[in-house]
């Protein structure tokens, strides 16, 4: 009986072809494509100056960048996970993606769509805790199933996003979320492509869909965060007014987006 981290013990294996490109890194373009990218786009201009400006000012730094680092670390478990397509590597991938959406719900999820039966953000930490936890345990049971869960979970994602943008009049804001759902769309569409047409793009020499998946995923989370920041920065800091911004201009083809605070003066 091969061991949980064994090379190809994992429930899952993508359409690249496994060791072609390397003898000891099996899918070599997910491994390197992808994931040097999402740790490069996610870790830098983003976290360090959107969330560092909010928590800054909300006290709530630890939560921010705290974040951050679950997405770096998804960055390194997914690397290690293609590297070695072993059962541990899957979970481990999979469960970081668990544990990093969990605690953007319980930082930012909005209060006013808390259950009625959540009376504080304390008692919605629990919830979620509770919850993580739970499914942490269950996702041993099928982990092939898992990765449907949790981009069920960007359904929900998208959902909240559609709620808040009813309530928004800034256009800027809508573009960008219009810009995020197209990064979406297609990184969904190259997962799913990946997992179920594996047969074609073997037949037209092209099974590298994952990879891009890595990438554009990276992308819609790079225009994600702003977003969620945005909507935070509305409810929690009422007197501020969050401005969305590109850099290092509106008008480059390729920019990153972040929020500044435009109001009283900064106070902690
Ligand atoms: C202030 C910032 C708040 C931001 C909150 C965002 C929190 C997002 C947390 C985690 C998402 C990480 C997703 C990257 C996955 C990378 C690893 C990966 O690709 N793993 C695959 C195997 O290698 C695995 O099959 C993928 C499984 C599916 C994961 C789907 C996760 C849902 C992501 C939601 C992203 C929202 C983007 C915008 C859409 C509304
Ligand atoms: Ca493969
Ligand atoms: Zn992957």
């Amino acid at each position: 009986m091969p061991s949980i981290f064994s090379y190809e013990s994992a429930e899952v294996d993508w359409c690249e072809n496994n060791f072609e490109r390397s003898a000891i890194i099996a899918e070599y373009y997910n491994t390197v494509n992808g994931t040097t990218l999402f740790s490069l786009l996610l870790f830098t201009p983003l976290s360090v100056h959107s969330l560092v400006l909010e928590g800054a000012c909300m006290g709530n730094i630890f939560c921010a960048s705290g974040n951050s680092w679950d997405l770096l670390v998804t960055g390194i478990f997914s690397m290690y996970f293609h590297m070695t397509l072993s059962y541990v590597g899957q979970l481990l991938d999979e469960l970081s993606i668990l544990w990093a959406l969990a605690v953007a719900y319980s930082f930012w999820y909005p209060k006013v769509y808390f259950p009625r039966f959540i009376k504080s953000r304390k008692h919605f930490f629990w919830l979620c805790g509770v919850t993580t936890v739970i499914s942490t345990l269950m996702s041993f049971v099928k982990p092939a199933f898992n990765a449907y869960a949790l981009n069920c979970i960007a359904f929900h994602m998208l959902y909240l996003t559609w709620c808040e943008l009813k309530k928004c009049k800034d256009k800027r804001v809508h573009r960008m979320a219009a810009v995020m759902v197209l990064w979406w769309v297609l990184a969904i569409s190259s997962w799913l492509s990946d997992r179920w047409l594996c047969g074609l793009w073997q037949a037209v020499s092209f099974p590298y869909l994952h990879s891009f998946w890595h990438v554009l995923i990276a992308m819609a989370l790079l225009y994600f965060c702003p977003l969620v920041i945005y909507f935070d920065v509305s409810y929690e800091m009422p007197s501020f007014k969050p401005m969305l911004k590109y850099w290092p201009s509106d008008s480059w083809p390729v920019v990153v987006p972040y929020i500044t605070l435009e109001g009283p003066h900064k106070q902690c």
